[in-house]
């Protein structure tokens, strides 16, 4: 996948697709809330699986019961690139199980 810089319409277009989502300090961020710190726990180690099977990798945060993620691309100097979506948008899927 390319690992170019996305435009600034380029990432509003994206995100618009991603409710929840942001960019925060250079980083495509979004924080999940949870039922417990364990179901929290769960969630960092499915999203741990998913980043090594794209082997793209946010900076994750588990809270009492949040997690966060804050990704952009090491490989672009730090901008955002088309992986960082595609990891969002997986990491939705996936989440969707562990919030419902
Ligand atoms: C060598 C390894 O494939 C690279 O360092 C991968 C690993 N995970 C990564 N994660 C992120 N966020 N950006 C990268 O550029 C990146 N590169």
């Amino acid at each position: 996948m390319p690992t170019e810089p996305l435009s600034q319409k380029d990432i509003e277009d994206r995100l618009a697709e991603l409710p929840g989502w942001s960019v925060e300090d250079d980083a495509l961020t979004r924080t999940y809330r949870l039922g417990s710190h364990f179901a929290a726990a769960a969630l960092v180690m499915h999203i741990a699986q998913t980043q090594e099977d794209l082997n793209h990798h946010s900076n994750l945060t588990l809270g009492y019961n949040t997690v966060t993620l804050a990704v952009n691309t090491h490989d672009a100097g730090g901008a955002l690139t088309a992986k960082d979506f595609t990891l969002a948008e997986r990491v939705e899927k996936l989440a969707a199980a562990h919030t419902t």
